[in-house]
């Protein structure tokens, strides 16, 4: 259960005598659905409502709970409840090979260091990936840094994962694996998306204009509204 309580964010303008720039206006919503994407321009603010899940943002005003647990004042609680994909996968890798990336996500749920490299191969296989195992996340590709990235992610075994933008290095054939691969999740998954055949297929869509949350229901009807939007040109969208 996730529930934004009034959460929101403002930051200082530009110029110190102007109002505070509203990022994301406060909302109240409760998340429980399997699938929820989140979509709009760039800019709206979709990776700010992402990045409040885990607490990588802390709302200005108000609070937003994962499980009960205050994303900010029980904020490693939080993250081992919340796995979060980052658009850009040098985010978040952070050991220099691959297998090693996905071993340190499995580090709180293997002690032994052999069961350790055992699951991560196993891991890296799962999503066809094992070729990589030994190489510098330097020198593989955007698209396969993004897969390995998923790969390390899901290897934490969270209840729930946010993934910001999560295809958007893949091609055809890998952005297909990805969403078949987080479509037969057990977990929530959270999402932000430009590709709005992939949210359509979501459970919820929330679409994000100008910082606010304009449409929040039905998937399809939610693509249909931004596509509105865009049509009649209005400045949010
Ligand atoms: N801490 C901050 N201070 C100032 N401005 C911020 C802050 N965080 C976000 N913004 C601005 O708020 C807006 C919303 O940012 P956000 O990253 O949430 O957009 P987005 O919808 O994810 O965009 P994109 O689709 O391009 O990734 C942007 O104009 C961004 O520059």
């Amino acid at each position: 259960m996730i529930r934004f309580n009034n959460a929101g964010l403002s930051v200082p303008a530009d110029d110190p005598a102007q109002a505070p720039r509203t990022v994301l206006a406060p909302c109240t919503l409760e998340l429980n659905e399997r699938r929820i994407a989140v979509i709009g321009a760039n800019g709206s603010g979709k990776s700010t409502l992402l990045r409040m899940l885990n607490g990588l943002v802390t709302p200005s005003t108000g609070a937003v709970e994962v499980h009960g647990f205050d994303t900010v004042r029980q904020a490693k609680s939080v993250r081992r409840r919340v796995g979060f994909l980052f658009t850009d996968p040098l985010s978040q890798l952070v050991m220099p090979i691959v297998t090693e990336d996905v071993e340190l996500s499995l580090k709180a749920l293997h002690k032994d260091r052999a069961k350790r490299s055992a699951s991560a191969l196993r891991a890296l296989a799962a999503l066809g990936l094992e070729h990589l195992a030994h190489r510098s996340i330097y020198d593989i590709s955007g698209g396969e840094r993004q897969l390995v990235a998923l790969c390390s992610v899901l290897a934490a075994g969270q209840d729930i994962l946010v993934a910001d933008e999560p295809t958007t290095l893949l091609d055809l054939a890998n952005n297909e694996l990805l969403k078949k691969t987080l479509g037969a999740l057990d977990q929530q998954v959270i999402y932000a998306t430009h590709d709005l055949d992939f949210a359509a297929a979501a459970d919820r869509a929330l679409l994000v204009a100008g910082g606010k949350i304009v449409f929040d229901g039905p998937a399809p009807e939610a693509v249909d509204t931004y596509r509105r939007l865009v049509r009649h040109g209005s400045p949010a969208a």
